[in-house]
């Protein structure tokens, strides 16, 4: 039977990789899947994960009827893989469901649950009213001081914001002037980004080390 599979975690914790190891697998036992993305950091369609690897992916838009382009498309499909799913509509994650249940295609889909602020991305939020599953990494991502890290922080010159838009494409560590980092709950509650953390306590009383 077909699954709805909703693969998540925080950034940077290898959701995109896994992605492309799974289409790999299905691809190698001569499945047949489609790729989609939406807003990748490395541009409209594309799947790209931080380990290097970057494949063509379909561009997911508002415009994007997951039903009417699948069960339209040149050949039968056995599996998709959605990526930053976070993005999707509900509808599109309805969209999906059907697919699972009356296409009996597969849909790994993945993404970050939550936004800056802690609140679910609209996608997230019904791919885990409607999942089969839902898989949390087990390749944990790391706060600074060393702990799980749960909770995903926008930065503006490494000092946590907590307004502004829920979309905002950009990167873990990039150096960028807004940026995000992953932090474990208390940090983040506290929003003790690493920049502030080191501004506030010499790197020899630190019990794990800061990044450089
Ligand atoms: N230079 C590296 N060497 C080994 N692993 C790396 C390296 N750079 C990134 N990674 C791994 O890649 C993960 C990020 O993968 P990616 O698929 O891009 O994440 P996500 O899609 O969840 O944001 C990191 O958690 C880390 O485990
Ligand atoms: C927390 C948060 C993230 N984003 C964006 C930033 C990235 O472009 C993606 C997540 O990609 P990843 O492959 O999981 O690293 O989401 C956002 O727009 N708004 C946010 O609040």
């Amino acid at each position: 039977m077909a699954e709805l599979v909703f693969f998540s975690g925080t950034m940077d914790c290898g959701k995109s990789t896994l992605a492309l190891q799974l289409d790999h697998n299905h691809a190698a036992r001569g499945r047949r899947g489609l790729i989609f993305s939406r807003d990748d950091r490395a541009g409209t369609d594309r799947l790209s994960s931080r380990l290097g690897l970057e494949v063509l992916a379909r561009e997911v838009t508002d415009a994007t009827d997951f039903w009417v382009d699948v069960t339209g498309d040149d050949a039968p499909v056995d599996y998709l893989v959605c990526d930053e799913a976070q993005f999707y509509s509900a509808g599109q994650v309805e969209q999906l469901a059907r697919l699972v249940d009356e296409a009996e295609i597969d849909v790994f889909a993945f993404g970050i649950t939550a936004d800056f602020r802690t609140r679910l991305f609209p996608g997230s939020a019904r791919l885990i009213e409607l999942a089969d599953r839902v898989e949390v990494l087990q390749v944990q991502s790391l706060c600074w001081c060393g702990a799980r890290a749960t909770h995903n922080a926008r930065t503006l010159d490494g000092r946590m914001v907590v307004e502004g838009e829920q979309v905002v494409v950009g990167d873990v560590g990039s150096g960028a002037q807004v940026a995000y980092e992953v932090l474990c709950r208390r940090h983040h509650m506290r929003r003790m980004t690493t920049a502030v953390a080191r501004a506030l306590a010499p790197a020899d009383r630190l019990s794990f080390d800061l990044p450089g």
